[in-house]
């Protein structure tokens, strides 16, 4: 337990480790320091009281009481240790798996998990006990098992928050199985709380099969343990009560000890804080060209082709639509930008492109095609596979996308060595090659997340998604946490990308300026639909709906007059429980007519590469240039 740099260790942390110590070596040195006295009888000293020879009495054969107290640490502690880990391994798998498996059978582990917890644990363990026999295995056995479901709850409840993060997203997109998912992103993630719970719960496994013990359930005679000395001392307490004390004093003594190093444990893990950031290298040119990306063939040029998404979520107040009638397509190498307000339906659109909402979504679709491969008409298995090895995200959050948990080599290889079958040396340079083309170092393979900085931490996922060699890498939000210098660096990366490997990307912001700036096309979303398609680059120029044109005017630019308050889009975005009749824009839109609000507008196309969803969109040259 190494207290953090410059801070002083706490008397409490002492404490805890000098009792520990203290049991420790009392288990490891007590039968043989003390076995012999603790079992030799002596006729002429039996059932005596306190003495100067026997400091706590003797017992009804005349052995040494504090001898024989001092010796049963040794079993008193093995056997509840058993008994906590015989009961955590199965308790944390169960409850753990909750957060890998499919929405039915994480009912079943839930349905499960409850009607175990329906039993008291005490009585579940008294009832195994008579059940299973007396004697040691037995007491530990009982409690194991009585042990299972608390474990599986906790496990289950600390799962659950690992499920909802990116880098469980991102493994599920790289088609991990379950097996890897559970024990390289859930076990790791949760392991630091279990211990804590595992070192107090092994305190009260050591109260509770004394209890057994002393009610002449656990430990037989020849054998004891603390609970056994404690039964046979009871029976003389009112006339000498030192021989009950001693045991009863050794069991607190080492339940405090379990639950002050618990105490301790969560101290220090709360403490425990990121290891300083370093300032992210420049951007590199892009080393040698590399295989083009995509497993298998893009049909036309197209890689990804989504028609009519729809995308149902219910909620407390009710079921919104939050995706409604999305179609879009992206061709070999082509940058394409989704922008709109928050709450416009992006990111949903990317998850349900990647398969990645919750189950309780309803996703609807007339077309799903990526790479060729039409997603829509396979099996689970055969969409994981393919979306596995054709499209990679990257998440907007770099610090929660990566699992803190593993080394950056093992999250770059994992995937390539499940999907390729690659050697662990092949897979190693391929990730270092990865980590070279976004400009990191070698040396960041040994890292672990929180050892980089946030641009550092977005080029390794970059590079996670160079790894897979993917037809089409979603990038939500991918540069919102970073600032100004190193978003610049990452869009550049992700054009370097397009470049090398020929992948689409799909750029999802609500950064106009950067989405024009950078990508091919655009479409702008506006309450779950797209409302205009159109080059990046007539972006700022041509825009002719009246939303689009409200989002590029509320960018400012270095000749606006910083006295004056930003310009925003007027008005507040629909409520997702009421949709409108007509067009979602019109109760905020300057020019609104009647028909807006009784029709929605399709998405209609001005020229080849211009389509608009508007009753009256704006004549070109009512724009200003
Ligand atoms: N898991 C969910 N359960 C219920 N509603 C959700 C869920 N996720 C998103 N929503 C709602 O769906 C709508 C669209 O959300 P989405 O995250 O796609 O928007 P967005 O355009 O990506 O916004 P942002 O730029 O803020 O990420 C919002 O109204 C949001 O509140």
């Amino acid at each position: 337990m190494p207290p953090p740099p410059g801070r002083p260790r706490s008397p409490l942390a002492l404490v805890t480790a000098v009792m520990l110590a203290s049991l420790v070596l009392l288990a490891l040195a007590g039968p043989l320091l003390w076995g012999a006295a603790a079992d030799r009888p002596d006729p002429s000293a039996v059932l005596e009281g306190p003495s100067a020879a026997h400091p706590f009495g003797t017992d009804n054969l005349g052995r040494d009481v504090l001898a024989r107290v001092l010796t049963a640490t040794r079993p008193s502690l093995l056997l509840a240790l058993t008994a906590v880990l015989l009961g955590a391994a199965p308790g944390v798998l169960l409850g753990a798996s909750a957060a890998v498996v499919g929405p039915r059978a994480r009912r079943l582990v839930t349905a499960l998990i409850n009607l175990l917890l329906a039993f008291p644990a005490l009585l579940v363990a008294l009832f195994l006990a008579v059940v299973f026999g007396a004697g040691a295995g037995g007491a530990v056995l009982a409690l194991a098992v009585a042990g299972v479901p608390g474990f599986a709850r906790l496990a289950q409840t600390l799962a659950a928050g690992v499920a909802g993060t990116d880098h469980l997203a991102a493994a599920r997109v790289l088609g991990l199985r379950r097996h890897r998912l559970l024990h390289r992103h859930v076990l790791p993630n949760i392991a630091e709380p279990l211990l804590l719970s595992t070192t107090t719960a092994a305190g009260t496994a050591l109260v509770a099969l004394s209890g057994l013990s002393f009610l002449g359930l656990g430990v037989q005679p020849p054998g004891y343990d603390w609970g056994q000395l404690l039964n046979q001392g009871l029976d003389r307490v009112y006339a000498q009560p030192l021989p009950a004390l001693a045991p009863g004093l050794a069991v607190l003594y080492a339940a405090v000890t379990f639950q002050l190093l618990g105490e301790v444990l969560a101290g220090g893990a709360a403490r425990r804080s990121p290891a300083p950031r370093t300032a992210p290298p420049p951007t590199a040119p892009w080393g040698s060209p590399r295989p083009k990306a995509g497993e298998g063939p893009a049909e036309n040029g197209l890689v990804l082709q989504v028609e009519d998404l729809c995308v149902e979520l219910p909620t407390p107040a009710g079921t919104i639509r939050p995706v409604r009638g999305v179609s879009l397509s992206l061709r070999t190498g082509e940058i394409v930008g989704l922008v709109g307000e928050s709450g416009s339906g992006k990111s949903l659109t990317a998850l349900a492109i990647a398969d990645l909402l919750p189950d309780r979504a309803r996703v609807s679709r007339r077309t799903l095609r990526l790479l060729g491969a039409d997603l829509a008409a396979m099996t689970p298995k055969e969409r994981d596979r393919r979306l596995a090895t054709g499209l990679a995200m990257v998440f907007q959050n770099p610090a929660t996308a990566l699992n803190p948990s593993l080394r950056v080599s093992t999250q770059l290889t994992e995937a390539v060595r499940t999907h390729r079958g690659a050697g662990r040396t092949e897979a190693v340079l391929d990730a270092s090659d990865a980590l070279r083309r976004v400009a990191l170092p070698p040396a960041v393979l040994r890292a672990r997340p929180h050892q980089l900085s946030g641009g550092q931490r977005q080029r390794v996922m970059i590079a996670a998604a160079l790894m897979v060699r993917p037809g089409l890498v979603i990038a939500d939000e991918p540069t919102t946490a970073l600032d100004v210098t190193v978003q610049r660096q990452i869009t550049g990366l992700l054009s370097d990308l397009r470049r090398d490997t020929s992948a689409a990307v799909l750029f999802i912001s609500h950064d106009v300026a950067l989405v024009g700036g950078f990508c091919d096309r655009v479409l702008v979303m506006y309450a779950g639909t797209v409302v205009e398609a159109l080059p990046a680059d007539r972006l700022a120029s041509d825009a002719r709906h009246p939303y689009t044109r409200a989002l590029v005017a509320s960018v400012p630019d270095l000749t606006a007059d910083r006295d004056r308050p930003l310009p925003t889009v007027p008005g507040a975005p629909p409520d997702p429980l009421v949709p409108a009749p007509g067009c979602a824009f019109e109760p905020r839109c300057p020019r609104r007519q009647d028909r807006c609000a009784e029709q929605p507008p399709p998405l209609e196309s001005l020229d080849a590469a211009h389509r608009v969803a508007c009753w009256l969109p704006l004549p070109a040259e009512a724009i200003a240039p």
